[in-house]
């Protein structure tokens, strides 16, 4: 039997949900795991740090959980975990960022491609155009997914405006574990991680190539996604540098484009779909966004951006149409208020479900 991995603990960890939200991994509880053969097998320890003494006594059936989780492992014989409270009875727990907290550094040499271990697959949303709704489309998408039941993690990798965080209501800088792994927050299901997060909002984030590229390393390498089902990755519009790199340094197993039906947007999507093709990466289909605007007085649909480009773009490329979303009022306002339309009940929320369906039959999620 090989050497069991901490990683292999802590996905196994990751498994168990707390009640008020995320898992032991994801909250950053678990610390100090050690790993030492005994014989034929390995015994497991760790710490789960509550964030008060309160909670730590409410937490033994967690704590007996997990033990149960982790002498699942084939290999482990025995596994013990320790509670302990991380502040004082009753005092909130914000954990200052450690200063060590660097993004965007140059690139470490690399040898294997990119993929964190417990990730299934990774797939991109791209447009060849700004402002087309690609960041709502892709948060929505993740929400989606994760209603859907599927584990799902969300990179925003839009360098240039990063707003996923303000999509999903997340603010504040990441914790890190004792590894110094960064633990993404999690939000509607969906596990994030944004350079917005990392740099004041509003500040301009001006990287080129190798700065990018150790950004992307980072962000797929150490940040602790735990196990996924697919990481939805957000990139910014265009054919650049991001989508080059996260094409050939990572295992990308596919991309999908959204577009208005503007001829204007639409040209550019065809460069974004060419350099998919060159790179070899899959297109799992193109959707259509900001399609028609039905008007709530009346009823009349109009269509702004014109009508039926997409639909007949994917048609010439042989590649699905996935969705064809309308101009819809509560989206954009979800989007500003950190409330993403996919989570509650209505017609956008059924069409991004059945976006997410029809996604997950193409790519196999
Ligand atoms: N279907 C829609 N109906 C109404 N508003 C929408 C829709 N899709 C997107 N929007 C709004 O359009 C604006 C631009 O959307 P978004 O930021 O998602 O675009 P983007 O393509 O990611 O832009 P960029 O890449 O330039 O950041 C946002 O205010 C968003 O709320």
């Amino acid at each position: 039997m090989s050497q069991i991995s901490r990683e292999t603990v802590l996905r196994e960890l990751d498994r168990l949900k707390l009640p008020d939200g995320g898992t032991l991994v994801s909250r950053g509880m678990v610390k100090a795991v050690t790993v030492e053969k005994t014989g034929a097998e390995s015994e497991v320890r760790f710490v789960i740090e509550a964030e008060s003494a309160d909670q730590a006594r409410r937490m033994e059936d967690i704590r007996a959980a997990a033990v149960h989780l982790v002498e699942g492992i084939p290999g482990v014989g025995r596994a013990v975990a320790v509670l302990t409270a991380h502040q004082a009875q009753g005092a909130a727990a914000p954990k200052a960022p450690p200063p060590d907290l660097k993004i965007g550094g140059h690139p470490k040499p690399q040898a294997a491609k990119l993929k964190p271990a417990g990730v299934k697959q990774i797939i991109a949303v791209g447009s060849g155009k700004g402002g087309v709704g690609k960041s709502t489309v892709a948060v929505n998408l993740a929400v989606a997914l994760a209603k859907a039941g599927k584990r799902v993690g969300l990179l925003d990798a839009d360098i240039y405006g990063p707003s996923g965080p303000r999509m999903l209501g997340l603010s504040g800088k990441p914790q890190v574990d004792d590894d110094n792994m960064i633990l993404p927050p999690e939000a509607y299901g969906v596990r994030m991680m944004s350079i917005g997060l990392m740099v004041e909002e509003g500040q301009a984030v001006v990287w080129r190539g190798p700065m990018l590229m150790g950004a992307l390393q980072q962000f797929l390498g150490e940040v602790l996604w735990g196990e996924l089902d697919v990481l939805i990755v957000d990139l910014p519009p265009g054919t650049g540098d991001v989508f080059l790199t996260l094409a050939q340094k990572s295992e990308l197993a596919g991309i999908v484009m959204v577009s208005t039906p503007q001829d204007v947007a639409l040209i550019d999507a065809r460069k974004g779909i060419d350099m998919a093709k060159k790179l070899n990466v899959p297109i799992f289909g193109l959707i259509e966004n900001m399609a028609t605007y039905i008007c709530p007085n009346c009823g009349h649909e109009a269509h702004p951006f014109g009508h039926g480009g997409v639909a007949r773009e994917a048609k010439s490329l042989g590649v699905p149409l996935l969705a064809q979303l309308p101009i819809d009022l509560d989206t954009r306002l979800g989007g500003d208020e950190g409330r993403p339309v996919a989570a509650g009940e209505g017609a956008m929320a059924r069409a991004y479900a059945d976006l997410a369906s029809r996604l997950s039959e193409i790519a196999g999620i």
